[in-house]
């Protein structure tokens, strides 16, 4: 583990009703600790878990765009605008790692392209070839089975968006042999119940206003999902009744 603590710099904020200070979790938020290797951000749509991701990012010199710390390249509307109030607390300090943002992989992949025509080498920590050669999901695990090493922090915004469910496994088993073989912290915000059973991990709710640990068998994606798996129909009925009555 690298990064212990996450502060939020309030006596610096001057317009606190204003994005991103008056989204309710971070309106309350004054400092977390980082107590496991890997963590997890979970909460409804909307609830502030990749505005708190990408000033982290920001925070720790990525792109907030995507990428690590080499990886410099413009996107519309990139900019943090959370993290110059966020103070980070590690030990010790690590600058290797990457933020995975799912909603711009697209332009990431196209600056990657853009640096292999200056150096032969830039495909070999992603697959051996441009991510736009491959699909959604395979660009993805190939950035997770090569780029990923030891002795750096990962930031990874719902990377189960490209993901299979056998894939979701995949980078359950990468993520477990990098923590197996050394240092690697991840902090990941994602509403796939199959990466939120990660084994020991640290699961934060963003719900209800706060930022709060919450187990696994509390969160509404085990809850909401195992209900769906076993009683589907009854599930459906009900859900498909209510839209009618609304009408
Ligand atoms: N650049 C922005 N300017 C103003 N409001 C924004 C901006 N980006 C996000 N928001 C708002 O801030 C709130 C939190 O957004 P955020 O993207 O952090 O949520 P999230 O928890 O990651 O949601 P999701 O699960 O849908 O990805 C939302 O209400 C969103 O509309």
């Amino acid at each position: 583990m690298f990064l212990k603590r996450v502060a939020l710099k309030r006596d610096e904020i001057e317009y606190s009703r204003q994005y991103p200070f008056h989204i309710p979790a971070i309106s309350t938020f004054s400092e977390m600790d980082l107590n496991k290797n890997v963590t997890f951000f979970v909460g409804e749509n909307g609830s502030g878990k990749s505005t708190l991701l990408e000033a982290i990012a920001d925070q720790c010199g990525f792109n907030p765009a995507g990428g690590g710390r080499n990886n410099t390249y413009d996107l519309h509307a990139s900019d943090s605008a959370l993290g110059p109030y966020l103070r980070l607390s590690w030990m010790p300090k690590v600058t290797n790692g990457f933020f995975l943002r799912a909603e711009s992989f697209y332009q990431f992949a196209t600056h990657l392209d853009e640096m292999a025509q200056d150096d032969g080498q830039t495909y070999a920590s992603y697959g051996g070839k441009s991510l736009h050669e491959q699909s959604h999901g395979e660009s993805f695990l190939s950035l997770f089975a090569n780029r990923f090493q030891q002795k750096a922090i990962y930031l990874l915004d719902e990377p189960e968006a490209a993901l299979s469910p056998q894939r979701q496994l995949a980078l359950l088993k990468i993520m477990h042999d990098l923590e197996k073989q050394g240092s690697c912290q991840f902090i990941i915000a994602t509403h796939s119940p199959i990466l939120l059973g990660y084994p020991d991990a640290e699961i934060l709710s963003f719900d209800d206003g706060e930022i709060r640990p919450i187990e696994y068998e509390m969160t509404d994606h085990y809850q909401i999902t195992r209900y769906f798996l076993q009683h589907r129909e009854r599930m459906l009925e009900q859900l498909f009744s209510e839209d009618g009555e609304e009408e």
